[in-house]
């Protein structure tokens, strides 16, 4: 069924996911904060500040008025930076149809109180959201998604019949959608994956080979997936493409933001440099924040995230950094090879 949709936040992910649901004909309001971008959006079909050269579907308009944006609308997907989400939902929350199915796709926590993002819509909006609200998730670089590359995602969420409404509305040829119901599990991966991102450009900035990126990449899977279990989340999505599938993209891909910064740090730029010259969200920055201090909430060890804090947050040198990790001491690979694992 032909649906009218609102997503908000027109950055290159809500762009992306815009051009999927009109691809697969529905109707698209798309919310922008800046009006003159709102306008050229709408009249020249391209978003050239966030997917230049793209010419997008005349099914999508945008407005910045987000009352519009969402006002009766049956399906609204959010698709901005996670600072934003709080005031963002709190803005729509009064035009919000009632029986709204939401859709999140968001990558991060909220640093002060590091709740899930789902946590912050479910505090936000003044209604019983929890069995119509969904997280999409997985290895999805908006750059080729807007190409129409292969791509697979997992949309989760607690309520089975918002997943398969979610799964229809999002799933085409291109974009292959596989339902999982572990909501906590899939945001967590989302949001984790991109502290390890940001050590795998730092790992490549600093000249390091193929055997260091493998390192990280499986020692950052292991302790992603012990903070997210510790947190609620379900074995299976740390090892499906919420975990490991958008681990791998996000890890080895020029379109990553996160490995760009990480990349940019490892050449021995600043962190402040680093995001100006990126100029989009970089959202493993706020996470490594977020998850150094859950570690320690949840007494998990997480040696590559704690030292990444280190290199951001406090003017550790990254070389340091990598011999701080490869001088640890001796251990087993993994608690349950040791015989004193309880
Ligand atoms: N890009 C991708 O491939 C993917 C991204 N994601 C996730 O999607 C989320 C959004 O990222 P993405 O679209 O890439 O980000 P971008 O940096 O491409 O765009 C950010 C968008 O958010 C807007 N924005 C920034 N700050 C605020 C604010 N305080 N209030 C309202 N709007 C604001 C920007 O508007 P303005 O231009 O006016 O600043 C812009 O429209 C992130 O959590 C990311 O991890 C998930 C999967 C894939
Ligand atoms: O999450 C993403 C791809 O799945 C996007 O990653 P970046 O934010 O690092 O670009």
């Amino acid at each position: 069924m032909i649906q009218n949709v609102a997503v908000i936040g027109a950055g290159s992910w809500g762009t992306a996911l815009a051009s999927v649901l009109a691809d697969n004909g529905h109707q698209v309001t798309l919310w922008v904060r800046d009006p003159k971008q709102a306008e050229a959006i709408t009249t020249t079909h391209r978003n050239e500040k966030y997917l230049p050269g793209v010419e997008l579907s005349a099914r999508i308009a945008a407005t910045s008025d987000i009352h519009a944006a969402v006002h009766e609308k049956p399906i609204v997907l959010l698709a901005v930076p996670s600072h934003a989400m709080r005031q963002i939902c709190r803005d729509l929350a009064p035009s919000l149809a009632s029986d709204v199915l939401l859709i999140h796709a968001v990558k991060g926590f909220e640093l002060g109180t590091l709740k899930r993002m789902s946590e912050v819509i479910q505090e936000e909006i003044p209604f019983e959201i929890s069995s119509r609200l969904a997280v999409i998730s997985g290895p999805s670089h908006a750059e080729e998604v807007v190409r129409r590359q292969p791509t697979t995602v997992v949309v989760a969420s607690e309520s089975e019949s918002s997943m398969l409404r979610s799964q229809d509305l999002l799933m085409n040829r291109n974009f292959r959608v596989y339902t999982n119901p572990d909501l906590i599990g899939a945001e967590l991966a989302g949001a984790l994956k991109n502290i390890i991102a940001l050590g795998a450009g730092m790992s490549d900035g600093l000249g390091f080979g193929d055997n260091a990126k493998a390192a990280l990449l499986t020692r950052g899977l292991a302790e992603i997936s012990r903070l997210g279990l510790k947190l609620g989340a379900m074995p299976p999505t740390f090892a499906g493409l919420a975990g490991i599938g958008d681990l791998v993209a996000t890890c080895t891909s020029k379109h990553s933001r996160n490995w760009r910064a990480g990349f940019l740090l490892g050449q021995g730029k600043k962190l402040e440099e680093v995001l100006q010259e990126i100029g989009m969200v970089v959202e493993g920055v706020r996470t490594t924040q977020a998850a150094d201090v859950l570690a320690k909430r949840e007494d998990v060890e997480m040696p590559i995230t704690h030292v990444l804090y280190g290199v951001l947050f406090e003017g550790k040198d990254p070389r340091q950094g990598v011999e701080q990790l490869m001088g640890r001491l001796k251990t087993y690979e993994t608690e349950y090879l040791n015989p004193d694992h309880v």
